[in-house]
């Protein structure tokens, strides 16, 4: 189980962001996408999340093509087995920071929170912050609150774009415990990522060539 990709290739503008890039990512594992600024890394992630349709070649989800899926089966996945941990989007500002985990209201509108949800923002700091708005955390904790969200949905693939970026050490630190945990767990965890420290943990590093 996992996910793969058999000679993708994307130009833009006019140039070759990459040609040709097959990769294998494993369930249970922590794969890294690594290579200089602008090499394509958040392209490559991208496509692998079925974002963003590469020009050519095929990302390939548990064995199963994904070339001929229509945008409801894509839109599908992206909501039963796949989350993203993206640096600019994903946190819901006007909603508060236990909605933005469980994604779950009442009938009055309060936030649902369970204790799953509560030991995810306990893990990423956030525990004392669970009736705030989304909107007054500051970058490094959005980027916490997307990581407590893709692990208590028990997302089966994660990807994680620059996770640990604008973190000091010590959030960088239990982000990447974090991942970790969630490929312990089973998941096919997917980062682009400049930290030494993540991709140290990962299982498979995969490093893009600057762009031509
Ligand atoms: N829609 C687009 N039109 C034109 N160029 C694009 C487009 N999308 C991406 N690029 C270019 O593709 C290259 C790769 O971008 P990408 O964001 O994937 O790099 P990256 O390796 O993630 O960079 P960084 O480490 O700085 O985040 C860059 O030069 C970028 O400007």
């Amino acid at each position: 189980m996992g996910l793969s990709a058999e000679n993708l290739a994307v130009t833009r503008a006019g140039r070759h962001i990459f040609t040709d890039v097959s990769i294998s990512a494993e369930a249970g594992d922590i794969t890294a996408l690594v290579g200089p600024s602008g090499c394509g890394k958040t392209t490559l992630l991208s496509c692998l999340g079925l974002l963003l349709r590469p020009d050519s070649g095929t990302v390939v989800v548990d064995g199963v093509s994904t070339q001929k899926w229509s945008s409801r089966r894509v839109a599908r996945w992206w909501h039963e087995d796949a989350a993203f941990v993206y640096q600019d989007s994903g946190v819901i500002d006007e909603k508060d920071v236990g909605y933005n985990v469980t994604l779950a209201s009442n009938l009055w509108g309060r936030t649902k929170i369970d204790d799953g949800a509560l030991d995810m923002l306990k893990n990423v700091g956030l525990a004392d912050r669970v009736r705030e708005k989304a909107a007054v955390l500051s970058g490094g904790e959005k980027q916490r609150l997307g990581i407590a969200r893709a692990l208590y949905r028990r997302a089966s693939f994660i990807f994680a774009d620059e996770p640990t970026a604008s973190l000091d050490a010590a959030n960088r630190q239990s982000v990447s415990d974090l991942l970790r945990r969630a490929a312990d767990t089973g998941a096919c965890v997917i980062t682009a990522t400049h930290d030494d420290g993540l991709a140290a943990r990962a299982d498979r590093v995969i490093a893009l060539a600057p762009a031509s």
